[in-house]
């Protein structure tokens, strides 16, 4: 993260009580351009909140929200919302409009050129995987729940914003759709450079997309870090209670081959064996590798190492963090 940049985002001390509940109480953190905050915690906890409070669809009570130096409430609502792209838990599409007209909604407030938002279109739904002649002329209600989210994404993605808030945006697919749309959505070209917080109950979610997490509970901010800090240096035990259930598939999903082969001779040996660089990368999880050694597709690049070997460096590299918890 370059320190010497301003902020995109800075947050502080940002409250917010709906009568005597205090639904937000005292969240402050700084985003960085192009990094990804996920908002976790358990339902209720004040995610949605805390996320409507950054485009001014909820006013805080106390604390301030700057966005590139500048404080949101010297900005018009409806102006500061063109420059902030924003997914909706339910996908929120207009039911008369189609997809085309759907996307096209910001760029044509923001007085964009018909051809440049036909065009603007047209390279999204190709990027989100909905071929434009296709779908841009079709109605929400005729796609499936999964396609409805993609065309909520290209639809606050259109006017290009440089910061982007979602909102459990992958919340009403089943588990094996989600997980395929979060390898897609991480894998967007389009989203690397942007500022994003997204808001998710969900763990492993959280785990695969976010940069930094900010753990909430009743409002308050319970921890602020990489994944990885929050697995292996929980700031408390509502924060290790939380990871409890999914520590050890969260742990194979953190820790990379680089981390487990650390200080074992086995790396070096991948090293001298490695036929494709690209894909034997030492940034790729224990838990991708896993998946690789176990699938039956043999047109994935073999490692030079075997499921027990890997396990066998992944129990040191766990016990090289708790060793150095203790320290
Ligand atoms: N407009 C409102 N008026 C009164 N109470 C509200 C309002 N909006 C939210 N709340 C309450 O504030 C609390 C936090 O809600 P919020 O939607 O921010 O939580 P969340 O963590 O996003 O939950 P979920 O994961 O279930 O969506 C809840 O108890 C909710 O009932």
């Amino acid at each position: 993260m370059p320190t010497h940049q301003p902020p995109v985002v800075r947050v502080s001390h940002l409250s917010k009580h709906f009568g005597a509940h205090a639904v937000v109480q005292d969240v402050s953190f700084e985003l960085a351009a192009g990094e990804t905050l996920v908002l976790l915690g358990p339902s209720g906890c004040g995610k949605t909140t805390l996320l409507k409070m950054l485009n001014r669809l909820v006013e805080p009570d106390g604390g301030t929200v700057e966005i590139n130096g500048r404080d949101i409430l010297a900005q018009r609502p409806e102006l500061l919302r063109r420059g902030i792209g924003y997914v909706i838990q339910q996908v929120g599409l207009l039911p008369h409009y189609t997809v085309a007209e759907n996307i096209a909604v910001v760029p044509r407030l923001l007085g964009h050129a018909p051809a440049a938002i036909a065009d603007r279109t047209e390279a999204l739904l190709t990027r989100l995987h909905l071929p434009p002649a296709r779908y841009a002329g079709q109605l929400p209600h005729q796609l499936s729940g999964g396609q409805q989210q993609r065309v909520g994404l290209a639809r606050a993605l259109a006017a290009d914003p440089p910061i982007v808030l979602l909102d459990e945006p992958f919340g009403a697919l089943d588990p094996l759709t989600r997980a395929s749309i979060r390898r897609e959505f991480r894998e967007l070209e389009e989203l690397r450079s942007k500022t994003i917080v997204l808001v998710t109950h969900d763990v492993t979610e959280a785990f695969e997309l976010a940069d930094r997490i900010l753990l909430l509970d009743a409002g308050q901010p319970q921890q602020l870090g990489t994944p990885r800090e929050l697995l292996f240096r929980p700031a408390n035990e509502f924060v290790r209670r939380f990871f409890a259930a999914e520590r050890l598939a969260l742990q194979l999903r953190t820790l990379t081959l680089a981390d487990v082969f650390v200080e074992t001779s086995h790396w070096n040996m991948a090293d001298t064996n490695r036929r494709d660089s690209d894909n034997l990368n030492s940034q790729i999880t224990v838990n991708e590798a896993l998946e690789r050694l176990t699938s039956a597709d043999t047109a994935l690049p073999s490692f030079p190492f075997t499921v027990a070997q890997l396990m066998a460096a992944f129990g040191e590299a766990l016990q090289r963090e708790e060793d150095a918890w203790k320290r």
